[in-house]
């Protein structure tokens, strides 16, 4: 950067009065939230105090830039560069008193969550595990005597901290929106709340269940974490310490209340709909599905991006496969040919550099909400799951081939591990994924016809050379 570049700064103008907190300043969040925010009608009311999730780094770079940066939107043929000014405030994750302080400010309307599908800590229904240590701690934390004193770690933990905070405060509903891809993630953050609340304070608990409207949410907007050269920005005229890559589309459905009112997202693309569930069936199984099934195929065939592994015939074919069978159990009425067109236009983007070892991490989880969760529906409908079982076989074959390395991280690596090295891993590791499936042998057989019947220990070390 030359030293005549200035730092993105307001130039002394305010930032937008903070309405809207949100926890975990991601990539994503930053292409997406707070882009919808910077775009609704009423932008000029809304801003976002943002916190991290563990890390205080890009707090700290954005507060050194009045929490401005650059959004890339990456086209195949150029970059479109923009400024996005919504984010009124940029803190550390651990800046509890700040967080609890907003949360008991009645103009305050809305928590937005971006903390990852595993960052939640919470079973596949919702459940917390009972066994999870780090929830366990945060409960003791949330009953301390002393308010002021509690220091709860997780995004859940710190959820109820900012939720107690206003109930104290009597500051009226509130509104929490769950912008991970998970399914029926509204209902999917009320369960684990309401359960961890009923672990901490009565009082609290009731006041959840009356007052915390939890909204669900389909988000889609592909946004890899790759950097960006300073010298496009020195060009445009100006410096970015967190600057963020994403592709020009995006899409936002809503379900759900925001009893003290939101930015008028819909100004900028977002839909309102009193039934999310097709929507985000379309998006998971088609959009995150197809990803995951190229991170696992595409880096066993040595493949690095998205856009390589589509253009992979064998990965490609897969894919095709896959969505013909999700397409069949998705409801009638949604559209999914423009969809499925859309989505290879989208994935073929050869200037978006989507690494599929970003997509491989927390594979366990997202195999059971995206494979197993169409292999159900067919069994169910009375067909054969043969693609949903070749896509479980392809995350096999990859789990098999990279055993013994952790470049992925996972949740649940451990009971990976264990089943992986059992005698009979493809049944084992089904289990990790679906009680139903592990029970049908003829879906097993289907899933050993596909490939994945290597037991961990036949493997030879020359198999898991080429992954990333
Ligand atoms: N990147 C995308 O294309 C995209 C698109 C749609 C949805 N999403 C959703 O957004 C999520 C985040 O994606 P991203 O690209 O922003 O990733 P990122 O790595 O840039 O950011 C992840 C954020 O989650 C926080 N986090 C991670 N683990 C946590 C934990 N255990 N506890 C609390 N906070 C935690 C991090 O601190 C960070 O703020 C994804 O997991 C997905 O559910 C991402
Ligand atoms: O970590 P995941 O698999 O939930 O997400 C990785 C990508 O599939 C995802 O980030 C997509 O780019 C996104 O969901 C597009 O909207």
């Amino acid at each position: 950067m030359s030293a005549a570049t200035p730092r993105l700064n307001r130039g002394g103008a305010a930032a937008p009065p903070v309405r809207v907190i949100h926890l975990g300043i991601g990539h994503f969040f930053r292409a997406h939230q707070a882009w919808y925010t910077a775009h609704a009608a009423d932008a000029e009311q809304w801003g976002i105090a943002a916190f991290t999730g563990r890390s205080a780094a890009v707090a700290e770079a954005l507060a050194e830039q009045d929490g401005l940066y650059t959004l890339v939107e990456r086209d195949a043929d150029g970059d479109r560069l923009e400024v996005v000014s919504s984010i009124a405030e940029a803190r550390s994750g651990s800046d509890l008193a700040r967080l609890v302080e907003l949360a008991a400010d009645p103009r305050v309307a809305v928590i937005t969550l971006t903390v990852t599908e595993s960052g939640y800590r919470l079973r596949p229904d919702g459940t917390p595990d009972p066994d999870d240590v780090a929830l366990a701690a945060d409960l003791v934390e949330l009953r301390r005597a002393d308010a002021a004193a509690r220091a709860p770690q997780t995004a859940i933990g710190r959820l109820l901290l900012a939720l107690d905070a206003r109930r104290r405060a009597d500051a009226g509903p509130i509104a929490v929106v769950s912008c991970d891809n998970i399914p029926g993630n509204g209902a999917f953050l009320r369960t684990g709340t309401e359960a961890l609340a009923d672990r901490v304070d009565a009082a609290l608990a009731a006041w959840i269940r009356g007052q915390a409207s939890f909204v669900s949410t389909s988000v889609d907007r592909i946004t890899p974490h790759v950097t960006v050269d300073p010298a496009e920005l020195e060009a445009a005229g100006w410096a970015d310490l967190a600057p963020v890559v994403t592709e020009p589309f995006a899409d936002w459905v809503l379900e759900g209340d925001f009893p003290a009112g939101r930015p008028t997202w819909e100004h900028a693309g977002a839909r309102v709909v009193d039934d999310i569930e097709p929507w985000e069936h379309r998006k998971l199984w088609l959009l995150n599905g197809a990803h995951s099934l190229l991170t696992f195929a595409g880096l066993v065939r040595g493949l690095e991006t998205v856009a390589d592994a589509t253009a992979d015939a064998s990965c490609r074919a897969l894919v095709e496969d896959f969505w013909s069978e999700a397409v069949a159990v998705l409801p009638a009425g949604v559209e999914h040919e423009e969809y499925r067109a859309r989505l290879l236009e989208r994935f073929a983007n050869p200037r978006i550099e989507h690494r599929l070892a970003q997509i491989a991490a927390e594979s366990t989880v997202k195999v059971q909400f995206r494979f197993a969760a169409v292999a159900e529906r067919t069994l169910l409908a009375g067909r054969v799951p043969t693609a949903s079982a070749r896509a479980v076989a392809a995350w096999i074959d990859w789990v098999l081939a990279r055993a013994g390395r952790p470049e992925a991280p996972d949740a649940r690596g451990d009971e990976v591990a264990r089943a992986a090295a059992s005698v009979d891993p493809v049944a084992a590791l089904v289990a990790l994924v679906s009680d139903r499936l592990a029970a049908s042998v003829s879906f097993l057989d289907l899933v050993r016809a596909a490939g994945a019947n290597a037991s961990a220990t036949d493997l030879e070390p020359a198999q898991s050379a080429p992954l990333a």
